[in-house]
């Protein structure tokens, strides 16, 4: 005998055990039960069980979460809790067994608490008369956040009615549930292909449509980054270009240069890591063991942090190297000027002293020129020095 026609032979013999009421032992007309009667059946004719009274509502009996459940192709064991995904179906089954008599039935829906956290309850129509058995209900995680639930903890309102009496002796003219039910646990609901659609395929579509956002947003982010490079580096050599020949091209270059250069690393060091931030931020970590996972997850923290970081580093460069262009290089210069004014001065004096001693040699040779003309001979005053210009 398979597990499964094990499961199911204890199960029917359990619900076989205490076949339906037929007899009202409180007739007292139709209408849903208070939670009086609720116990009165409850402890005396197995209406709920387990019963707790702690659950009890003023006219129903809240229901608990059971210890199984079928999600994403599985029937599992619920042994704490389970959490259902945004649009995914969980199939629960409740942690009490009810037996309803012939003249009564049984409505249920989920408690508000759990419909505020997105939960959808599809339950049956009707609870009929004369049902015994555990209860199995699809809910579905409408909202965009996980739900979890767990074990034991209330899940949703039972509210029963009474019937017309039942009349045993009216034979086949009554429609009677058939008992045991035909359907007594999970498997037997043939709910193997049951997923939910907005789960599966809608799900597909909108991680699909996340990740080309995400490629598209690398994609935008990498394009301007280059294209800031390339346009700062444009910039710069048309600079450059336009005062070629000029005095001042030394000076241009100096100070776009470094500039430019830091920002080009800056752009192009901050489009390698969002090149990669946007591959890794696309891998589904789910699909990976533990230890691979975090260290992605690491890496995308570093790369996203290391943006910054480049970026202020490059930038750093770029104003640094500025600086030493801009304060310190005028120095160097400033000294070889100074280097060339003294060699000049040099030959300035050199000039002066030549032009000097022409001027005294003109003024001799004019009063040699005076004095022949009178008769006398000139007394040389001074010995001019000898230039050989
Ligand atoms: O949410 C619900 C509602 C009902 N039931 C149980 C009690 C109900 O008496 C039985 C049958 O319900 P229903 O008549 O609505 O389902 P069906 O598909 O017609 O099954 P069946 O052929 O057993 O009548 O299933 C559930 O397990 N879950």
């Amino acid at each position: 005998m398979t597990d499964l026609k094990k499961k199911k032979a204890k199960e029917l013999a359990e619900i076989s055990r205490i076949p339906p009421l037929e007899v009202d032992p409180s007739p007292g007309g139709a209408g849903i039960l208070l939670s009086d009667e609720i116990t009165l059946f409850a402890e005396e004719h197995n209406l709920i069980a387990p019963f707790k009274k702690a659950n009890l509502k003023p006219a129903g009996y809240e229901l608990t979460v059971g210890d199984e459940y079928f999600m994403s192709g599985q029937y599992m064991t619920l042994d704490s809790h389970v959490t259902i995904q945004p649009f995914e179906v969980a199939v629960i089954k409740t942690g009490e067994r009810v037996r309803l008599p012939r003249f009564m039935i049984a409505r249920w829906n989920i408690r508000v608490r759990h419909a505020y956290a997105g939960l959808l309850w599809v339950g049956g129509p009707q609870v009929d008369p004369g049902y015994a058995g555990y209860l199995f209900c699809p809910i579905y995680n409408l909202s965009d956040k996980p739900v979890t639930l767990y074990r034991g903890e209330e899940l949703a309102l039972m509210d029963f009615s009474r019937t017309t009496p039942f009349n045993p002796a009216k034979g086949k003219e009554l429609v009677r549930y058939k008992f045991p039910p035909t359907r007594i646990i999970l498997e037997e609901f043939n709910i193997i292909d049951f997923q939910s659609a907005l789960f599966t395929r809608a799900g597909r579509k909108i991680e699909e449509f996340e990740e080309s956002l995400k490629t598209l947003e690398g994609r935008f982010i990498q394009f301007t980054q280059i294209s800031f490079a390339v346009f700062a580096m444009a910039l710069t050599l048309l600079a450059i270009y336009s005062k070629a020949g000029s005095t001042a091209l030394d000076e241009y270059a100096g100070y776009l240069g470094p500039l430019t250069l830091g920002l080009s690393i800056a752009a192009f060091v901050m489009a390698f890591f969002s090149h990669w931030q946007s591959r890794l931020s696309r891998v589904s970590l789910d699909r990976y063991p533990a230890p691979l996972s975090r260290r992605i997850r690491e890496v995308r923290r570093f790369l996203s942090i290391s943006w910054i970081a480049s970026m202020a580093v490059c930038l750093f460069v770029g104003v640094g190297t500025l600086f030493v262009v801009q304060y310190l290089a005028p120095h160097k210069r400033y000294e070889e000027q100074s280097a060339k004014i003294s060699v000049s001065d040099k030959n300035a004096s050199d000039a002066l002293a030549i032009a000097k001693a022409i001027e005294q040699r003109v003024l001799t040779l004019q009063r040699e020129n005076e004095e022949l003309r009178r008769g006398s001979p000139a007394q040389p005053q001074q010995q001019s020095p000898r230039t050989n210009p």
